[in-house]
């Protein structure tokens, strides 16, 4: 059978097992509300896992039935896609729409713009194509499920800025970084990609606390929460919680809300938040109101230095993108510091969770294989979700990405020894660690 043959077949296979799996819960791409299954919550994984396929079929299916030309000038031109999407988050269109009672046309849009009427057509008629908007009748524009989530309020329009400002300025320098003999092996931010490109010797974080980096700062703080939110739904019900133990040890905890949010679906965890002494007035103001857990020690906020030997005995310690800020030997000092207390309770595990750099390997023989069957199990979903994401972090606040056998052997350096793969209904994933045999530590630890 030919390739597209198979892919046109695996799809019509997958798509009657989603539509068996959600009965009469099929989504919609009209209504400006979200699809609660799919936005909100995680759809059953068998519904979820057949979507994966059908996404990367159509994916392939797309690259298949597009001649040589259209693709090449369509990936080289995507950079559009970003410019409109910064137009309709800067210009509020989807707020507009609503204040104009749900329906606009491109003459009012304009007008309540102050733009020229055929460069924002431009833009609308694209974004349109792309299915975020809805053009109801000829230069008729109403919100659909994705645009709506572009209100004020919800944090994805000041998300959508990050990206389409500073961090599509940024990407230009991802190329002269990759050639320049002095940078190109480096992950430190301060010579990455955005440095290079805005003239700074330091990363985006120390830059944000500058007048330069006000405006970005103002940004990242709306939009940072909302890329966060995206996650936690996955994080709170992707791993089998009740199942480890008591007490979780979020290790580089940042502000504390994630393991917060864990805590609130699985209220019978203690958790143990560490970050450096800075962060701690910032984890206390996410825990404001739990000062009765923090009491009774259900809630602990330690000062911890990550580089420095675990004191805390857990069940689990929960590392959040923390090994994506270092080289590989340091990412594995950090996790070699949790053996003194692995030792104390072997049994514990040790979580790391990151995005899951994904790869399709297609060989000779799986030449007309659809795609969906030569995604290897153990990566992130939403593949091309993921790989821009990796990129667009890297390019904004440096670190290296990995894939899962990278981050084995991380792990494995460290004298861990891989247990489990957990794979997220998101672009993240996690990687579950046990303490190595003696024996099989590497003989330094
Ligand atoms: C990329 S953030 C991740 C935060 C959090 N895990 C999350 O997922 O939101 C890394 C965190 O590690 C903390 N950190 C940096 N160096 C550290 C160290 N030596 N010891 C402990 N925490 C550290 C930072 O303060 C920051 O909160």
């Amino acid at each position: 059978m030919t390739l597209l043959q198979n892919l046109l077949d695996d799809i019509a296979v997958q798509g009657r097992l989603v539509q068996e799996t959600l009965v009469s819960d099929t989504g919609h791409l009209f209504e400006p509300r979200p699809w609660k299954t799919y936005d909100q919550e995680l759809p059953p994984r068998r519904a979820w896992e057949a979507s994966q396929k059908i996404i990367a079929d159509c994916e392939e299916l797309i690259a298949l039935l597009t001649p040589t030309k259209v693709k090449l000038v369509t990936e080289c031109t995507a950079n559009n896609s970003t410019v409109g999407l910064g137009v309709a988050a800067d210009l509020k269109i989807a707020d507009k729409i609503i204040e104009n009672g749900g329906e606009a046309t491109l003459a009012q849009l304009a007008r309540a713009c102050n733009t020229d009427e055929h460069k924002l057509g431009s833009v609308m008629h694209m974004l349109c194509h792309r299915h975020i908007f809805v053009e109801v009748a000829p230069d008729v524009f109403r919100n659909n499920r994705h645009s709506y989530e572009l209100r004020s309020g919800t944090g994805a329009a000041e998300m959508m800025l990050v990206e389409t400002e500073e961090g599509y300025k940024a990407g230009l320098g991802w190329l002269p970084t990759m050639k320049s003999p002095e940078r190109m092996h480096e992950i430190d931010p301060a010579k990455g990609a955005f440095a290079q490109v805005f003239g700074v010797d330091v990363g985006v974080l120390p830059w944000l606390d500058t007048p330069e980096g006000a405006n970005l700062g103002r940004k990242f703080s709306v939009g940072v929460p909302w890329l966060s939110s995206i996650t936690v739904v996955a994080t709170r019900t992707d791993l089998p919680w009740d199942a480890y133990g008591t007490t979780v040890c979020d290790v580089g905890c940042g502000p504390g809300s994630v393991i917060l949010d864990v805590k609130k679906k699985h209220p019978h965890l203690n958790i143990v938040c560490q970050d450096l002494a800075p962060m701690i007035p910032v984890i206390r103001e996410t825990f404001k109101g739990y000062e009765k857990s923090m009491k009774t020690g259900e809630i602990d906020i330690q000062v911890h230095d990550y580089f420095t030997p675990q004191e805390t005995v857990a069940d689990v310690y929960w590392l959040r993108g923390v090994v994506r800020d270092y080289e590989d030997e340091v990412s594995a000092r950090i996790l070699a510091q949790l053996i003194p207390a692995l030792r104390k309770n072997p049994k514990a595990k040790v979580l790391v969770n990151e995005l899951i750099v994904p790869s399709l390997i297609t060989s000779p023989t799986t030449a007309d294989t659809p795609a969906s069957r030569r995604l290897p199990p153990a990566q992130s979903g939403y593949p091309t979700t993921c790989h821009m994401m990796s990129l667009s972090t890297m390019v904004l606040m440096g670190g290296k990405e990995r894939t899962f056998r990278d981050i084995v052997k991380i792990g494995e350096s460290a004298g861990l020894k891989f247990s489990k793969f957990h794979q997220f209904r998101m672009f993240t994933g996690t990687v579950e660690f046990e303490l190595a045999p003696e024996s099989q530590r590497p003989s330094r630890l």
